[in-house]
């Protein structure tokens, strides 16, 4: 598939991943696929069938026949006519009718008749026009995704759509059409496209080892030969070609026809390869690459120890901090994850590279109400407060710094915002914050002045006392409930007495136990967190551990601009 978005490479040649805008290029990508998918929906809706039934009914095809009523020919002989229709394509393809029916082994289909009307009766009968039945749920449903799959489509390429819509379109658009990919997958492909997956994720995983991806000319247009790939990273052409065949038939990068190259035809053409938008995701540099390390030590490296783990600790979800699945795998149990990490620098730097990804993808303003920032900033001039919004586990102030953009009246004095965090986080956060002050005024750039810089141990301590807001985000999905219901109790002790005070959990919010699957995409994040001892909660999950705290879900802010599953779950003291 041709990449649809452009990467401007700047004068130097060198990709600025900064322009690539990696998640415009992974959703336009996405909307190519969707086409495609559209197009298959397309002609299931029009042609085919799912779970036995047609998805348009068409007077030819409805009512279903009785066996009876065939006029000619006993059962072999109608089966054979169906038989003729698979092989010479006449007008339904029975071999799609058994996939798509939900049988791996599709004996059911194969062999009754079905909705399918041999043309012999068909020929004999007047076509009658009836009212197309009710559909039933499921093909409403993928009706319902189809349209607005189509809707979307239109939609993003609308000029009337700003670049925030249609990023957020995009997002609504994938998330429809992998459920209708899902629904009209025939089984034996889901499962065949697991075996694809793996091995796609297995040559990522061998071309990035082998800095195959970087042996790649970034420059527009730019191909180079799997021969010269091959001398670069100093590999044999057969087996460079054979990992890139996976790369190329997933669309990671581009495959170009093989054409000769030298004049006296000595050397056989060599197939050629270029990167793509998602390619380039993959370069050293980018976060993407990092969050691909990671997660491949946190789940398929820790998948191989996962079975000899629950042997181990039983069938249970791992309680942590220690002795979770990523410090089994180093072979350090009692040890936690962060310390596993901190033990091996490169490790910790991928970590920090690859937490960019989130933080571009994950809305942080914007869900909680102005208004309500407002009359905080209000409530806290009224009541004199000394502090009033504490950023726990806050890192290097990146997140606030996001806030206190967006809401100056948070900044209006000093000390009213508080950054606390592990001793040596803090250290190097204040001391970076003040020197870059000092130096060139990047600490104003980051809107940064007057905050606060506090270490503390969230589960050992209670942050400051006093705050009208205590802000978590990205804490609690890193722990257990028993350690996330600590981290709350301990942060319900400095709200003490205060009623006016809150928590703010900003987090991906699962949907309740009763409200259908999980989409994929979420399901992952919270399955990759089980490998360190953490997890991503519903609304049910998130007021049980605030009920053991003591506390109590006084408001919740879903991401609905974005449509993603994020959102800010807001709680008081009980
Ligand atoms: C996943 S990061 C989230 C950072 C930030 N809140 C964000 O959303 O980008 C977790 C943060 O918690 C901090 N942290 C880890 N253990 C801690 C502890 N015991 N006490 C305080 N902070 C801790 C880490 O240093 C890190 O800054």
């Amino acid at each position: 598939m041709a990449p649809i978005v452009t990467v401007d490479h700047g004068d130097t040649g060198r990709v600025n991943l900064n322009q690539v805008a990696p998640e415009l290029t992974a959703a336009a990508n996405a909307v190519e696929a969707l086409k495609a998918v559209q197009e298959i929906v397309n002609s299931f809706l029009s042609n085919g069938t799912l779970l036995g039934q047609p998805l348009i009914p068409t007077p030819e095809r409805s009512p279903v026949p009785k066996l009876e009523e065939f006029v000619e020919g006993d059962v072999d002989d109608i089966a054979e006519r169906e038989q003729e229709q698979v092989v010479t394509g006449d007008e339904v393809n029975l071999a799609e009718n058994v996939m798509s029916d939900g049988d791996m082994n599709g004996s059911e289909s194969a062999t009754a008749p079905t909705s399918i009307t041999p043309a012999c009766h068909r020929d004999l009968q007047p076509p009658t026009i009836e009212e197309p039945p009710a559909a039933d749920p499921k093909t409403a449903r993928l009706r319902q995704l189809s349209d607005q799959i189509s809707r979307n489509i239109s939609l993003i390429s609308s000029p009337d759509t700003t670049d925030s819509d249609a990023a957020s379109l995009r997002v609504k658009t994938a998330t429809a059409a992998a459920e209708l990919a899902g629904a009209v997958r025939p089984p034996p492909d889901v499962v065949m496209n697991l075996f694809a997956t793996m091995s796609v994720v297995s040559a990522v995983r061998l071309f990035m080892h082998w800095r195959a991806f970087e042996a790649i000319p970034t420059g527009p247009g730019e191909q180079i030969t799997y021969r010269e790939l091959a001398k670069r990273i100093d590999a044999e052409e057969g087996l460079v070609t054979r990992v890139g065949n996976m790369l190329t038939s997933s669309s990671i990068l581009s495959y170009h026809a093989p054409i000769s190259s030298s004049p006296d035809e000595s050397e056989s053409p060599s197939i050629s390869v270029s990167h793509t938008p998602t390619s380039l995701l993959l370069l050293p540099r980018s976060p993407f690459s990092a969050m691909f390390s990671l997660l491949y030590t946190n789940i398929v490296h820790t998948s191989t120890i996962l079975p000899d783990y629950f042997t181990h600790y039983g069938r249970t979800e791992p309680i942590g901090p220690a002795h979770i699945p990523t410090s089994y795998l180093a072979g350090q149990p009692e040890l936690d994850y962060f310390t596993v990490l901190r033990r091996d620098p490169a490790a910790t730097q991928n970590f920090m590279r690859a937490m960019a990804v989130s933080h571009a993808r994950v809305p942080v303003v914007g869900m909680y109400p102005s208004a309500r920032v407002a009359e905080i900033i209000a409530m806290a001039e009224r009541q004199g407060r000394e502090v009033v919004w504490v950023d726990v586990g806050g890192g290097a102030g990146h997140v606030l710094s996001l806030w206190r953009k967006r809401y100056p009246g948070l900044g209006r004095r000093e000390g009213w915002c508080v950054v606390q965090d592990l001793e040596e986080v803090v250290k190097v956060a204040e001391g970076k914050a003040k020197g870059d002050a000092a130096r060139d005024g990047v600490a104003n750039e980051m809107g940064l002045e007057g905050v606060r810089w506090m270490s503390m141990d969230f589960h050992s301590e209670p942050p400051v006392r006093g705050a009208l807001i205590y802000y978590l985000r990205h804490i609690l999905r890193d722990y257990s409930d028993p350690v996330a219901t600590t981290i709350l109790r301990n942060i319900a002790l400095a709200m003490a007495g205060d009623a006016d005070s809150r928590v703010l959990i900003a987090e991906q919010l699962n949907p309740d136990a009763g409200d259908g699957p999980l989409p994929l995409y979420a399901a992952f994040k919270d399955y990759s967190m089980l490998s360190v001892g953490g997890k991503e909660r519903s609304r049910e999950q998130f007021a049980a551990i605030a009920d053991a705290a003591g506390l109590r879900v006084s408001g919740l802010y879903r991401d609905e601009e974005g449509g993603t599953l994020h959102a800010i779950v807001e709680l008081a003291l009980k």
